[in-house]
């Protein structure tokens, strides 16, 4: 059976539209699968940036032994893209291309294995995905405003926005080398260019016909180390992190930084701030919101979003919090 002729079956058996679309999902950023998938290694985004050599062979010897399972004939086709995969060489890196509901795609460079190089920031987190769900939704606190993200990691939530909510300017911040490297990286490979030093002092536009611009840039910003002068010179409207609750030590400075950022607002300007985390431990997330207190802020979680269209394991227990200084 030809691979065009096997689509129609699949399409048939399995309806298309939002199977196809789940697959493909699931497919592109290397998430487990509960069925049949089709539409998936012979699409064009696997082909030009492919996930992992050893996810894409788990997924194909899979498929080929459900198919083959319904007693059709071994498709050929399905062989010849196992041949090839099974000779390309296994790599540390991976790409990972994540669909949004406008029809666009962020493509990232992650590490395979979630922490290497002593960072965590290499590979995305589900409370990213979220946090980027959530933004779609939400597009009023980003159009035409002035973001910094503190710990971006592989920079999918930045790129998000960034493709969904038309921001004035996108600040990613890091501290970690390695991690600044990949998300210069990441935003070049989805067709942005980065600001120059002198354009971030300038806080220069860019502006192509009449379109605006997002300028975008990479700040190595360590929560350690940071000053309030360094951070008022930055000029954000809205933070957002993600996954940075994640141990105690960090909790403290992480903080620290947010108390800092409200004292640059003595000016009467709105800042607004946006956490999600991953609840791993109800012990070290209840030390986040009393190092807040302590920090003289306060926050409300905020309600779900209603879309989940990023595959992610909704069972594990992410919240979101909208951070103010406490009223005295
Ligand atoms: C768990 S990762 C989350 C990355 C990304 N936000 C996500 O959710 O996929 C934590 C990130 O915080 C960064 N980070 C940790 N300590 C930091 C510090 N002191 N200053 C700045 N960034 C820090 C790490 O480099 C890493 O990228």
């Amino acid at each position: 059976m030809s691979a065009a002729a096997l689509s129609t079956t699949c399409t048939v058996e399995f309806g298309l539209g939002n199977l196809a679309g789940t697959f493909q999902r699931h497919f592109l950023c290397c998430r487990r699968f509960s069925a049949f998938p089709w539409h998936t290694i012979l699409h064009p985004l696997c082909q030009k940036y492919p996930p992992s050599q050893q996810y894409r062979k788990q997924f194909l010897l899979e498929l080929i032994k459900k198919y083959e399972s319904t007693g059709a004939d071994p498709l050929d086709e399905l062989y010849d893209v196992l041949a090839e995969v099974l000779n390309a060489e296994e790599t540390y890196k991976c790409h990972k291309s994540y669909l949004l509901p406008s029809g666009d795609s962020v493509t990232l460079i992650e590490n395979v294995a979630i922490i290497s190089e002593g960072t965590t920031g290499l590979v995305t987190w589900e409370a990213a995905l979220s946090l980027a769900e959530w933004s779609i939704e939400n597009k009023v606190y980003f159009k035409n405003r002035s973001i910094l993200e503190l710990g971006s990691g592989a920079g999918l939530t930045g790129l998000v926005i960034c493709k969904s909510c038309s921001p004035r300017k996108y600040m990613f911040s890091d501290c970690h080398s390695r991690v600044l490297q990949q998300l210069r990286d990441n935003i070049q490979l989805n067709g942005y260019s980065l600001n120059t030093e002198q354009e971030n002092q300038t806080n220069i536009l860019k502006e192509i016909g009449n379109e605006k611009k997002t300028a975008i840039s990479v700040i190595e910003l360590n929560w350690e180390l940071v000053t309030e002068q360094q951070l008022q010179n930055l000029q954000a409207d809205v933070i957002i992190a993600s996954d940075v609750a994640y141990d105690p030590e960090i909790i403290v400075s992480f903080s620290k930084v947010l108390r800092k950022l409200f004292n640059c607002f003595k000016d009467g300007r709105n800042l607004e701030v946006f956490v999600s985390s991953t609840i791993r431990n109800s012990e070290t997330y209840n030390l986040f919101k009393k190092t807040l207190d302590i920090e003289g802020l306060m926050w409300q979680v905020v309600p779900d979003h209603k879309k989940i269209f990023f595959p992610y394991d909704t069972h594990c227990k992410i919240e979101m919090l909208n951070i103010a200084l406490k009223v005295k």
